[in-house]
């Protein structure tokens, strides 16, 4: 075969003729269009669609072509074989036009049941908003009992599921002819789960054989997914995707009613509380509570505040719990964080030395940090309570605080021990178990701190060392010497015998205590001393508990607050910071805080302030209902009180908390059910006009424990006669105060019977009244004194006499078995037959 002439294409070997096509803008194109000899051309119904449009022989073409038909083939052949091709053509053509009509109808039935399941979405989804909306309980018990129709409703799939079948199952056939169409198109392995599979033949409940169904179902989806790629595939997936939304969202509607129950939240409940914050604490929408508290008739925006009452209804219409805070809210800024395990270290023991008053706790504490403290105290007697630290020779740290050991330390005394890891009980072995020995054993066990018995002072001739351990087995402090499990040191505070056993001992305590604290976190601390220095201002000591503090720190404490502006160690060194079971005196307050008070560190002078500000109004708040007569019976009995108890009201001012505390305690001892000394107020720091004044306003007298009046209080106290006392011994104190009081004391009367007398007859005289003629059976009737007249041994009259007469004469007194006559002061219903009784009063001086 060649190809020279190139105006000719290949030929096949047949006959073969030229048409000239005409084409537009005068372009002419010549086509060779052969007839084969031997074959009949019976076109197939598909042929056309797979030959590509251009190289198919059109109509003219072909009759161009029968022009020059093949030899030996009639005209009636080559017509009816021309009407057999068109007739083909015809049919190919209609096949084609229903192909197109079933796919468009098709097409139209696969929008209208997209359209369908989107609504039927979209209503799912209004209808779950709708529930989600409903906040009130009988709305939500409407929502339940429709999610349990939902549960019903699932439980019958069969009923509720037809629709979805058809869908269903018009995608099998479709995808059935899908595949017909377009055979030999891969198809990959199920999509969905096994477990799904069934689950879906169940919902169809279809009539067929569950199996052939499902062959076709996953037959029709697989080619669907592949061959049309987003077509009947995506319905299908989509359908699916539905139904687990549609799960999800019957899930999440149940889910949310079952949270409401489930996840009841313990809400903390302030006094008062802002619309805003109790949504919070709720974990519900602000607009939810203000919708509730409309409800409830409280036009409330969310920023305002609202009464814990009302706070506490809204919560239980949420269905949460009410927690109501006893302490302020305020206080929760406070870290109250446990520790990790890890971050806690080991920390100094802090030890506490107990003991009856010079039984050498001072000198115990002296020996060990060789300083002499006891010569600088006013009186012998420990006032202050002060904190060392002290670095044993195998350089164990250990911090003591000192307690004073007069009785009046009492409360101060348990204070430090609850501070305390460990008590050294100081017993002086020339003496015996004391009253304070005691209080400290009690206190150390009440605290269940452990307890070192120290017995002192053995050095002394008189030192009887197991006498003292004896007489603590009445206390059930059994010591190691007696079998028991509390270590005993004899010690010397003068001479330092048995002062490393004692450091000893208290290390080993410790050890086995293991103390940690976590250095690493905000300072939490207890005052154990505070005062009011001149040219320092309010300085306390602080013992460091927890975390360290640190300079610049903002703290609260007690009622005042602060910023660390200086620390200052035992050695009256100025530190950077103090970490845990470190003492030290901390400047910066502003005011003097109480001890026993607790500091804690915040983050912001705002936060200090407004828990301060708190505290302040909450002790104000409880002075103020522990004074008020609630009921009247109280009121009653509070002006009973009042007027049958005479008081003696005293101002008191101390150099420091500790001395004010002290003599308080001490003054309120001093009375009885008659007289009591009312400490109007007490505080720390100079005397001052306002004291002076307050003083004067009740009449009390003004006593200064080691501080002085200022020049202004001097001359107020002068020109308003306001007596002030100034004292450094608390005993001096509270002496004089005692005899002050036994002054209010009203004086005994003591009553003592003199005589009887007998009235025999009753007598009137003009000028006089009723006289009785009386004899003195008993004793002596005296004019002066008192007398009672006894009607049958009744009392039935009291008073004095007016007249006593024997014979004609006013005389003073009448000897018994004599006769006389007698008139009674402003009474005369006397009879004869009646007693009088005669007696005497005696006032006598009382002392407390
Ligand atoms: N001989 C002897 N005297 C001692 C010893 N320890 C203390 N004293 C004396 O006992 C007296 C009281 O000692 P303090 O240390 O003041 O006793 P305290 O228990 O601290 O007393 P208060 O501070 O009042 O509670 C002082 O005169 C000491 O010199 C000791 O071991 N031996």
């Amino acid at each position: 075969m060649s190809d020279k002439d190139g105006n000719k294409t290949l030929g096949i070997g047949g006959r073969s003729g030229q048409v000239k096509q005409s084409f537009s803008h005068g372009r002419t194109k010549s086509v060779v269009v052969e007839t084969k000899r031997k074959r009949v051309v019976v076109p197939k119904p598909g042929a056309a669609a797979e030959k590509p449009a251009g190289i198919a022989p059109t109509v003219a073409q072909v009759s161009a072509a029968g022009s020059r038909r093949p030899a030996g083939i009639t005209d009636a052949e080559m017509e009816r074989r021309l009407k057999a091709l068109a007739a083909a053509k015809a049919r190919e053509a209609e096949e084609a036009a229903t192909r197109a009509a079933e796919e468009k109808a098709r097409e139209e039935e696969r929008e209208r049941r997209r359209a369908e399941a989107e609504a039927k979405e979209r209503e799912d989804r209004e209808r779950e908003e709708a529930l989600k909306a409903k906040a009130d309980e009988d709305a939500r018990r409407a929502e339940e009992a429709q999610l349990r129709e939902q549960k019903k409703a699932e439980v019958r799939k069969p009923a509720a599921a037809e629709k979805p079948a058809t869908p269903a199952d018009q995608a099998a056939v479709e995808a059935a002819a899908a595949r017909a169409e377009a055979k030999g198109v891969s198809t990959t392995g199920p999509r969905k789960s096994e477990r799904d599979r069934p689950e879906r033949g169940a919902d169809r409940g279809a009539p067929a054989g569950r199996a052939g169904e499902r062959d076709n179902r996953r037959a029709g989806k697989l080619s669907l997914n592949d061959a049309l790629s987003g077509g009947e595939g995506g319905r299908q997936r989509s359908l699916a995707a539905m139904k687990r939304k549609q799960e999800r969202a019957k899930q999440k509607a149940m889910g949310q009613s079952v949270r409401a129950e489930k996840q009841v939240r313990d809400v903390q409940l302030p006094e008062t509380i802002v619309v805003s914050e109790l949504a919070n604490r709720m974990a519900e929408r602000a607009a939810d509570v203000v919708k509730s508290l409309m409800q409830m008739g409280m036009m409330v925006s969310i920023n305002q505040p609202i009464d814990a009452d009302t706070a506490e209804l809204v919560i239980e219409e949420f269905g949460h719990r009410a927690v109501r805070v006893s302490d302020s809210d305020v206080e929760q800024v406070i870290d109250t964080v446990e520790d990790k395990d890890e971050d806690r270290q080991p920390r100094p023991p802090i030890i506490t030395i107990m003991g009856h008053v010079d039984h050498g706790k001072t000198s115990l504490l002296d020996a060990i940090r060789h300083a002499n403290v006891v010569s600088g105290e006013a009186g012998g007697i420990t006032q202050h309570i002060g904190a060392y630290q002290v670095t044993t020779d195998g350089g164990a740290v250990l911090t003591f605080l000192d307690t004073p050991g007069h009785a009046a330390f009492t409360s101060m005394r348990a204070r430090g021990a609850n501070v305390t890891d460990i008590v050294v009980l100081v017993v002086a072995a020339d003496d015996a178990v004391m009253p304070q020995t005691v209080e400290a054993i009690n206190h150390a066990k009440a605290a269940k701190v452990p307890m070192i018995v120290a017995i002192n002072k053995v050095d002394k001739p008189a030192a009887d060392p197991n006498k003292v351990r004896t007489a603590l087995l009445q206390h059930e402090v059994v010591v190691e010497q007696m079998s028991g499990d509390v270590q005993d040191v004899e010690v010397s505070a003068k001479t330092g015998q048995g002062l490393d056993q004692l450091l000893e001992a208290i290390a080993l305590q410790a050890e086995i205590l293991e103390l940690r604290a976590n250095p690493e976190r905000a300072a939490q601390g207890a005052v154990i001393e505070a005062q009011l220095d001149v040219g320092r201002g309010p300085v306390a000591t602080v013992l460091v508990q927890n975390g360290t503090l640190k300079r610049g720190d903002i703290f609260v404490v007690g009622e005042q607050w602060g910023k660390v502006r200086a620390l200052i160690n035992d050695k009256g060194e100025r530190v950077e910071e103090a970490g845990p079971s470190v003492p030290v005196e901390v400047l910066g307050l502003n005011g003097t805080p109480e001890a026993g008070d607790v500091l804690n560190v915040v983050e912001t002078e705002a936060q200090a302030r407004e828990i301060a500000d708190y505290r302040i109004q909450a002790a104000k708040d409880k002075r103020a209902a522990a004074g008020a007569a609630v009921t009247l019976d109280q009121m009653m009995a509070k002006a009973k009180a009042d007027q049958s108890v005479a008081e003696l009201p005293v101002v008191v001012k101390a150099d420091v908390q500790g001395s004010a505390e002290a003599i308080v305690q001490a003054l309120e001892k001093v009375g009885n059910d008659e007289v009591r000394v009312r400490v109007l107020h007490y505080g720390v720091g100079a005397i001052t006009e306002s004291d002076v004044g307050l003083a004067e306003a009740s009449g009390a007298p003004v006593i200064g424990f080691n501080v002085r009046a200022n020049a202004p209080a001097r001359n107020a106290a002068n020109q308003k006669g306001v007596e002030i006392r100034y004292y450094s011994i608390i005993y001096d104190l509270v002496d004089d105060i005692k005899a002050a009081a036994s002054g209010l004391l009203s004086a005994e009367v003591r009553e003592t019977f003199i005589g009887y007398a007998e009235i025999r007859e009753v007598f009137k005289v003009t000028g006089v009244g009723k006289v009785a003629g009386c004899l003195v059976t008993e004793g002596v009737a005296r004019r002066s004194a008192g007398v009672r007249l006894l009607r049958d041994n009744v009392v039935i009259h009291e008073g004095t006499l007016k007249t006593l007469k024997r014979f004609k004469d006013e005389v003073k007194e009448v000897q018994s078995g004599q006769e006389c006559g007698m008139a009674f002061e402003n009474y005369d219903d006397i009879r004869p037959g009646d007693v009088i009784e005669i007696f005497e009063r005696e006032e006598v001086e009382r002392k407390l």
